[in-house]
């Protein structure tokens, strides 16, 4: 390449990149909650959007309960840190499908965040492996979630589970009419799409005062709060793991993109292999690709940090090298001034 070619194109290369004022602004967000290993998760998460090559941070949103040690590993991951209040449901006898599930209301905070445009909300127990940046192209004021699965004990409270209907195959067991009308639309929250926005933080918060807690806590209030807006995409968006021996027929293992360890037994950094379902193939492969990133060095934020540092550096070295050159070139043909 002619020098001065060589040098327009380490210009345009340059590493100063500012983001057009006009231009969204896009995160992506979890959810911390407690001293307990769900921190696992999330630098497993970051490491996995890293991989992945996401344009976009990570930002967690953690509880005041969160131990400064854990903080500290989040942000030496690169994530944002942002601390939330914990949002309390109204006082009830709500048995709730697992105990803890009362903390996932202050999930809701994330709506506050709007220095972004747009965020795609993702659980800690969830893993990237594939980008989906291109989730923040469609269109805006929709809340995009991929559909639930009813068939796991997890809803034996529902008259879904007891009549064995489940929206994944809705033709197999028909909604009885008698039992009321047919529900709507019902997504897992693990994952979803949407815009961070003060007028529906608040109104949320104003709704939920008023409305008593169930099984699935702020999942359930999210699908009654959003379900006009609703849009269901692909399960390769949140392969709830159940899918895998409750609906295989619409399972794509090989296009999925992001895995859901929710499944009883099945969050990478506690399994063992013992519970129901756990000693399959497919659900091994899952764990050990979880792990895999998990342990994979070369993911830490420093290393990715030292790294492309030192592609600036050569990059440099060779405008350098590529200046010297022109400067030369210039020196050699330049006509004598006398
Ligand atoms: O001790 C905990 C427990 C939970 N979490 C956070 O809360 C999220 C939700 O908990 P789980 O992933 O264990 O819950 P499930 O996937 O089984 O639950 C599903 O139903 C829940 C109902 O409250 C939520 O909607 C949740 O997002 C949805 O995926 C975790 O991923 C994690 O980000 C913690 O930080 N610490
Ligand atoms: O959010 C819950 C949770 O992830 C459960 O593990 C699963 O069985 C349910 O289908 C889902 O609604
Ligand atoms: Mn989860």
């Amino acid at each position: 390449m002619a020098p001065i070619m060589a040098v327009a194109d380490a210009a345009a290369n340059g590493d100063v990149k500012l983001k057009p004022e006009n231009q969204p602004s896009y995160a992506y967000v979890t959810f911390l909650a407690g001293n307990g290993d769900y921190v696992k998760g999330v630098v497993g998460l970051a490491k996995g959007l890293r991989k992945a090559e996401s344009k976009y941070p990570l930002v967690v949103a953690i509880l005041p309960d969160v131990p400064v040690d854990h903080r500290k590993i989040l942000v030496d991951q690169g994530c944002i840190v942002r601390e939330i209040e914990p949002v309390y449901p109204p006082e009830n006898q709500t048995q709730f499908a697992m105990a803890y599930y009362v903390i996932n209301y202050s999930k809701l905070r994330i709506w506050e965040f709007v220095e972004y445009d747009k965020m795609i909300y993702l659980d800690g127990d969830i893993q990237v492996f594939d980008n989906i940046d291109h989730l923040f192209d469609l269109p805006n004021s929709f809340f995009y979630a991929v559909m639930d699965c009813f068939c796991e004990k997890t809803w034996s409270h529902t008259p879904q589970y007891e009549i064995g209907y489940c929206q994944q195959c809705p033709d197999k067991v028909q909604w009885p009419d008698h039992v009321g009308p047919k529900p709507s639309l019902y997504f897992n929250a693990g994952m979803f799409v949407y815009e961070p926005n003060l007028y529906t933080y608040h109104d949320m918060l104003e709704t939920l005062k008023i409305t008593p807690p169930t099984p699935f806590a702020e999942q359930d209030f999210l699908n009654m709060y959003f379900k006009d807006i609703y849009k269901p995409i692909p399960n390769v968006y949140n392969l709830v793991l159940a899918m895998l021996w409750r609906h295989p027929e619409n399972v794509e293992l090989d296009k999925v993109k992001v895995v859901h360890y929710c499944a009883a037994g099945s969050k990478p950094w506690r399994y063992t292999g013992e519970e129901q379902h756990m000693d399959r193939d497919d659900i091994k492969m899952l764990v050990k690709n979880w792990w895999d990133i998990y342990d994979d060095e070369s993911l830490d934020y420093k290393n990715i940090v030292a790294r492309d540092a030192a592609a600036k550096q050569t990059k440099w070295d060779r405008f350098l090298a590529a200046l010297a050159e022109a400067e030369a070139f210039r020196f050699i043909t330049a006509p004598s001034a006398a």
